[in-house]
């Protein structure tokens, strides 16, 4: 098994903290022990004297152990907008990052790593997510969000991953629109035209059941 995968997606809002924290608890399912880590997030509220993010607290919430918000979110920026430019005064380091990684890896079996945005969302002037993955040398999850348009970008954000000589571990499909029409022959387009494994499907749900969505995925 890997020692860490990390979660990209077709865009921003697609479902890939509820797919992390899926894989997150699945992993515990199967007796390993799992930390997550938020890198960058943008979007973030003063608690506790600092700036902390949704997605990163229920990524530490989730761990197999405690661990401290500095790491598992080493930059958390105040605006919800590109991190290139939520982070101008503070810009993202890649190398900065690695280190807190090495980090986590050493605590537990799994770390899952969470991205922003998409495939190619800007990190600092120079750099975006691509980058990241392949510094962390991790092999990629793509999230879809399945609703009108998905299937482009599947293709396209998957062509993407494949470009950048990273390793494509699989797919998730996460069912946000409860009104799409053809859901499930959107799943299979996409699954005949990307070749990377379908992991799973998370169905629409009012309200995160976290324990039900680990059930639906497999790796
Ligand atoms: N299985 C599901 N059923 C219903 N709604 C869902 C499901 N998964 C995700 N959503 C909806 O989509 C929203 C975005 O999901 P999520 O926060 O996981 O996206 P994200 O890709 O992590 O976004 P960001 O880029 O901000 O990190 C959720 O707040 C929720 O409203
Ligand atoms: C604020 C949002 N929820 C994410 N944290 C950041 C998404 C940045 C997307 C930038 C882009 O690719 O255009
Ligand atoms: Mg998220």
């Amino acid at each position: 098994m890997e020692k860490g995968y990390f979660i990209t997606g077709t865009d921003t809002n697609v479902g890939k903290t509820w797919a992390t924290i899926a894989l997150m608890r699945y992993f515990k399912s199967q007796g390993k022990s799992v930390v997550g880590m938020k890198p960058v997030a943008a979007g973030c509220l003063m608690l506790d004297g600092r700036l902390q993010n949704e997605d990163a607290l229920l990524i530490q919430e989730n761990a197999s152990l405690q661990i401290d918000y500095d790491l598992i979110n080493p930059y958390a920026y105040e605006l919800p907008v590109s991190p290139h430019i939520a982070g101008v005064k503070d810009p993202v380091r890649l190398d900065h990052l690695a280190v807190k990684f090495e980090l986590l890896k050493a605590l537990a079996d799994i770390v899952v790593v969470e991205g922003a945005g998409g495939w190619y969302t800007p990190l600092n002037e120079r750099e975006a997510i691509s980058d990241l993955a392949k510094v962390l040398a991790l092999p990629v999850i793509m999230v879809v969000a399945i609703k009108l348009g998905c299937i482009n970008h599947a293709r396209l954000t998957h062509q993407a991953i494949k470009q950048s000589g990273v390793n494509c571990a699989g797919w998730i499909a996460v069912c946000t629109d409860p009104e799409l029409l053809n859901g499930d022959e959107n799943i299979l387009t996409i699954k005949v035209g990307v070749d990377a494994p379908l992991l799973g499907v998370l169905p629409y749900r009012e309200s995160a059941d976290f324990n039900f969505f680990a059930e639906q995925v497999q790796i």
